[in-house]
């Protein structure tokens, strides 16, 4: 299959989710987009963004795609959950908008097909799913997705949170599929990122262990209690 270039060149590559949430001390765009920048300075192919504000301004500070979304709240349907946040997302400046890839119904009572049907009637931009499952994954392929990307494993009740990546969710859905999948969701090492990219994964998406220092630093000091 043929992809886009800018698609093509995540191929193997690294790309690094740079999000803060509400009350966090690193909860300013600024701060996300130092980050972002440090990032690519470090060989990040791409970001991955949350929040329209995070979005414009990593936008205009480096130079490589971004995958953004935003999150309404968080349960049920909550990454990029309306066809109109997503509309939003690629209005300020994400090459690719990442939203809910889960069976589950969407808040605006669209389908996961009407929604990334008008995502690409209206828009240039591609479509990651984020999903939780396999069945999730096949589905949203159907539905016309552009990216499967395996964010939500762990985190919707179909499967176990892993300790480390769902790696065998993210083999299933490469033996299966003939889309790019994206492996997300719980690498903290480059050994867990090589496992990944190994499994089949078509590029890998690392956040908290780059960008999340309080989480980061909670692991240091477990490690010392
Ligand atoms: C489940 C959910 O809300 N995932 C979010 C999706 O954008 C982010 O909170 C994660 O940080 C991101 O997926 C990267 O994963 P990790 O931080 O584990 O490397």
């Amino acid at each position: 299959m043929t992809h886009p270039a800018f698609l093509e060149a995540l191929r193997g590559r690294l790309i690094v989710s740079c999000q803060a949430y509400p009350g966090e001390p690193l909860r300013d765009s600024r701060a996300m987009s130092l980050m972002a920048q440090a990032a690519v300075a470090g060989g990040a192919a791409a970001i991955r963004a949350q929040g329209l504000d995070d979005i414009r301004l990593i936008h205009q500070s480096v130079g490589v795609p971004q995958i953004g979304l935003v999150k309404v709240g968080s349960g049920g349907v909550f990454i990029t959950p309306t066809l109109d946040d997503a509309i939003a997302v690629v209005a300020a400046g994400s090459e690719i908008v990442a939203i809910d890839g889960t069976r589950r119904s969407r808040p605006d009572g669209l389908t996961l097909q009407q929604t990334i049907d008008a995502i690409h009637s209206r828009t240039d931009a591609l479509v990651m799913a984020d999903v939780g499952s396999f069945d999730d994954g096949v589905a949203a392929a159907d539905a016309g997705a552009d990216i499967i990307g395996t964010t939500l494993a762990g985190y919707t009740p179909e499967r176990e949170k892993t300790e480390g990546p769902d790696l065998e969710l993210l083999a299933q859905l490469v033996a299966s599929l003939d889309l790019p999948v994206v492996a997300e969701g719980r690498i903290h090492t480059p050994e867990q990122a090589r496992m990944a990219a190994d499994a089949g994964a078509f590029a890998v998406v690392v956040g908290t262990a780059i960008t999340h220092p309080t989480t980061i630093t909670s692991w240091f000091v477990s490690a010392l209690n």
